[in-house]
C-alpha cells in the first residue's frame, strides 16, 4: 500500500474534494489527479464507470492501490492516521473533539443541504436555488461563527491549521458564489484570509486544479 501513488477523483470546484485536497497538500503527499465533471454530459459522476467507485455517485474519491475510500471526512481522517507528520488533528481529547465539531457543522450541517444534486431536486428555477443555496449556507456559517468567536486564534482552532480549516475555506468560496454577506461572520473572514496565504491552501485552490477551465 505505502507504494502505492493515491488517486483523487475530484472536480475542481467541489468543496467535498477541495478539503482533501488541502490535507494532501498540507502534508506534502504526492497524488495522481482525474477530473470527474459534475457538469458536462449529465455529470460523470453519474456514469458507470464512476459509480464503480462511488454508489453515491459524488466526489471525491480517494483510491489507494487496489482500494477505495469516499466522504470526504472519512478520506481526511485515514490521511491523518495514514501520514501522521504535519498533523491536522490536536493530540488532546477536548481541542481534538472541538475541531472535529466544526468540521461536523459544516460537512453535515451546511454543505450536503446546498449540494448540487439536493438544490436540483428542492427549487425548480435558478433564483430560487440561489436563494436556497445562500439561506441554508448563511445559517451554517452564522454557527460556525459563534464557535470560532470561542475557539479561533489565526486558525479555527487556536494558530494552528487543523481539519476544520480545510472544511472552512471550500464552504467561504460556496458562501461567496452565492453573494453571502461575509461582513456578518468577521471571526472566519480573518480567519480564511490567513489561511489564503498558506501554500497549501493556494495549491488546493480550484484554480491551481488541471480541470480549472481556461475560459470559466
Ligand atoms: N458527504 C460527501 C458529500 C460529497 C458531495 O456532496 N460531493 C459533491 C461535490 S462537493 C458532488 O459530488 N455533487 C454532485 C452531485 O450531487 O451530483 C463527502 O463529504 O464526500
Amino acid at each position: 500500500m505505502a507504494n502505492d501513488t493515491p488517486i483523487l477523483y475530484s472536480y475542481f470546484r467541489s468543496s467535498c474534494s477541495w478539503r482533501v485536497r488541502i490535507v494532501l497538500a498540507h502534508k506534502q503527499i504526492k497524488y495522481e489527479y482525474k477530473a470527474v465533471h459534475l457538469v458536462r454530459d449529465g455529470g460523470e459522476q453519474h456514469q458507470a464507470e464512476f459509480r464503480a467507485l462511488n454508489p453515491l455517485e459524488q466526489v471525491p474519491a480517494f483510491q489507494l492501490g487496489d482500494k477505495v475510500l469516499t466522504q470526504s471526512v472519512a478520506i481526511m481522517e485515514f490521511l491523518e492516521e495514514q501520514y501522521p507528520e504535519h498533523p491536522l488533528l490536536p493530540k488532546d481529547p477536548w481541542p481534538r473533539a472541538k475541531v472535529r465539531e466544526i468540521v461536523e457543522m459544516i460537512c453535515s450541517g451546511t454543505q450536503p443541504i446546498q449540494n448540487l444534486s439536493v438544490m436540483n431536486m428542492a427549487r425548480e428555477d435558478l433564483p430560487e436555488r440561489v436563494r436556497w443555496s445562500h439561506h441554508w449556507i448563511t445559517r451554517g456559517l452564522a454557527g460556525v461563527e459563534v464557535i470560532l468567536q470561542q475557539t479561533a486564534g489565526q486558525c479555527c482552532f487556536g494558530d494552528h491549521v487543523t481539519l476544520a480549516d480545510c472544511c472552512l475555506i471550500p464552504q467561504v468560496y460556496n458562501a461567496n458564489r452565492f453573494s453571502v454577506d461575509m461582513e456578518a461572520f468577521p471571526t472566519i473572514k480573518r480567519v480564511a484570509n490567513h489561511l489564503q496565504g498558506l501554500a497549501a491552501f493556494q495549491a488546493a485552490q480550484p484554480s491551481a486544479q488541471p480541470d480549472y477551465p481556461t475560459d470559466p
